[in-house]
């Protein structure tokens, strides 16, 4: 397919504009060189919405997972494409570069130009795992699709239902939406919703989406979908897809990243990170910029962009830079890899010691040890291997598998340890499993000093904006200060890197960065339980 697609100017065209529009004014639609020569949309009363049922009912596959026994947890990826033949395979090897950001269960809905049918696979575990028969490849024909891996942040973990993308039938046809955030409104929300008429198939904060576009009375989608994102609190980078259009959208504060590509054949590509954009040849051309509603049209690959209101301070997450994103990844605008080279080397220079190798906890801990080691001159070593036929530990749902897994995923490398004293340096110590195993570990494998070193603050506080640190109590550095984390892990000497070290780092930019998990310092401030009073209820 020809590239007809501009980035530096782009346009939006009449039929983006809202025809009718309650609640919505031109002043969200930016950057059109024809936005000043069209009408004005008529203000229409607000009707009394309509509403369906939405999701088509699936399995649990875990009928023990009620969904009372919902625990907040981690993070997700999305991924799109648009305008590309293979557009389901390509979505399909983006979430398995994108992996690492969720693996709870992972989803393709693909768009079927031919017969205008949206298609949607999803399954429980990892992506090769969902897609494992080459027929769920095959059942997902057309040139647009957009996919999703999973970390629950609401809703049940062990529940197929939750697994996105979800895809949903209404009156205006069907759509698709994949999200990695956390709703923060999303109880108030759902409650409202429900007492007008809707039914609920999920227990994910995601649906209330879906209900929100449906009962909206703005016309085109473009505006029902800023006008619902305009009542979401909290976090979220989406991709919605319909018949013909692919939506990508980034929440004001933009602390999810979303950034857009473009494959050689002009296909558009959206994804988490860039080094999903990497693997299928697509070039990076910028980040989604936090409020950002970005639609492109299949027909001519035209991209409109609009913006949310009102603006809000950039709030982007810091952890994505120490822990989530994968280090040859450009989140934010910043190379992960440079900067956790730049905390390992501010670390050094914080909180030296004198020892005879630097090893990192690998894999997340590798850049922050080279800079470590480059800073202080000692020598740079693999102490610690890694089987990666495990995952991620931090993301394990449950506290006794997490502990197994450090064990079977980390081996030591007694030749580079025995006898020697050794900086141990890793990303972040969360709730401290990881810290005590490896400690243990090397001190059975013959170092005769263990010094750990981390190369982010302690994490003190709980995040709500899409990953898993569920309560504080569950936080290590939350109940002890360093000392008594140090006690705790059994290590001769450990460190943080400091807050204002950090954004020291950051400089001009800290302000710009999330960093609440360690400062507590919400962007938006976290909400209980609301009570929701609504008129209208039956008493
Ligand atoms: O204090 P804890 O609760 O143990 O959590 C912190 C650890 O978890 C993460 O690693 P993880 O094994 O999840 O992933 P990685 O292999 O990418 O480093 C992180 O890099 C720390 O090593
Ligand atoms: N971590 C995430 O981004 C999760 C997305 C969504 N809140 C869910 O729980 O499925
Ligand atoms: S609280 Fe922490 S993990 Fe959550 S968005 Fe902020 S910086 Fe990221
Ligand atoms: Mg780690």
């Amino acid at each position: 397919m020809a590239a007809t697609t501009s980035f530096t100017s782009f346009t939006i065209e009449p039929h983006h504009l809202p025809s009718k529009t309650s609640s919505l004014s031109l002043r969200h639609l930016v950057l059109s060189r024809k936005l000043f020569s069209l009408p004005s949309p008529s203000l229409a009363l607000r009707s009394q919405p309509r509403f369906y049922p939405l999701l088509a009912s699936q399995p649990d596959t875990n009928p023990f997972f009620d969904d009372n026994f919902d625990k907040p947890r981690e993070e997700c990826g999305v991924f799109g494409v648009i305008g590309d033949p293979d557009a389901a395979s390509l979505c399909y090897l983006g979430l398995q570069k994108l992996q690492h950001r969720g693996e709870e269960g992972a989803g393709i809905v693909a768009a079927d130009t031919e017969s205008s049918k949206l298609r949607s696979v999803t399954g429980m575990g990892l992506v090769t795992d969902v897609f494992a028969s080459p027929e769920s490849l095959k059942s997902l024909p057309g040139t647009m699709a957009i996919g999703h891996v999973r970390y629950s942040t609401s809703g049940a973990t062990a529940s197929l239902k939750n697994v996105q993308p979800f895809l949903a039938s209404y009156r205006f046809g069907q759509l698709a939406v994949a999200h990695n955030g956390n709703l923060l409104n999303h109880d108030k929300l759902k409650m409202e919703l429900e007492s007008r008429g809707s039914i609920f198939n999920t227990s994910s904060d995601t649906e209330v989406i879906l209900h929100l576009i449906a009962s909206s009375t703005s016309r085109p989608l473009l505006s029902r979908i800023i006008e619902t994102c305009e009542s979401l609190e909290g976090a979220y980078s989406l991709l919605f897809l319909t018949a013909n259009k692919l939506y990508a959208v980034r929440d004001s504060y933009g602390f999810r990243p979303l950034v857009l590509g473009c494959r050689p054949n002009g296909a558009l590509v959206f994804a988490s990170e860039t080094c999903a954009l990497d693997l299928v040849d697509a070039k990076y051309i910028r980040e989604i910029n936090p409020g950002e509603v970005v639609a492109v049209d299949l027909a001519d690959m035209s991209i409109s962009s609009a913006c949310l209101m009102p603006p809000k301070p950039r709030k982007a997450c810091i952890f994505e830079h120490m822990y989530f994103a994968l280090p040859n990844s450009i989140v934010f605008g910043r190379a992960v890899h440079e900067s956790r080279l730049a905390f390992g080397k501010a670390l050094a220079e914080e909180s030296p010691v004198p020892a005879d190798v630097v090893i990192p906890v690998p894999d997340s801990g590798f850049y922050a040890a080279l800079g470590f080691s480059l800073a202080s001159g000692i020598p740079f070593q693999q102490g610690l291997l890694r089987s990666h036929y495990v995952g991620r530990t931090f993301i394990q749902p449950e506290q006794h598998i997490r502990d197994l897994s450090v064990r079977l995923k980390l081996s030591p490398v007694k030749g580079v340890l025995e006898g020697k004293s050794v900086v141990v340096v890793d990303d972040s110590i969360v709730r401290g499993t990881t810290s005590s195993k490896i400690v243990r570990l090397l001190r059975d494998a013959g170092a005769r000093e263990v010094h750990m070193r981390i190369a982010s603050p302690p994490v003190v506080g709980s995040c709500y904006y899409g990953v898993d640190t569920p309560s504080e109590s569950e936080l290590i550095s939350n109940r002890m200060d360093a000392a008594g984390v140090c006690r705790q892990i059994g290590s001769d000497s450990l460190a943080f890197l400091s807050l204002s070290k950090l954004h020291d780092l950051l400089g001009d930019e800290a302000p710009t960065f999330c960093d609440a998990c360690f400062s507590k310092e919400y962007p938006v401030p976290p909400r209980k339980y609301e009570q929701v009073e609504l008129s209208y209820m039956e008493a």
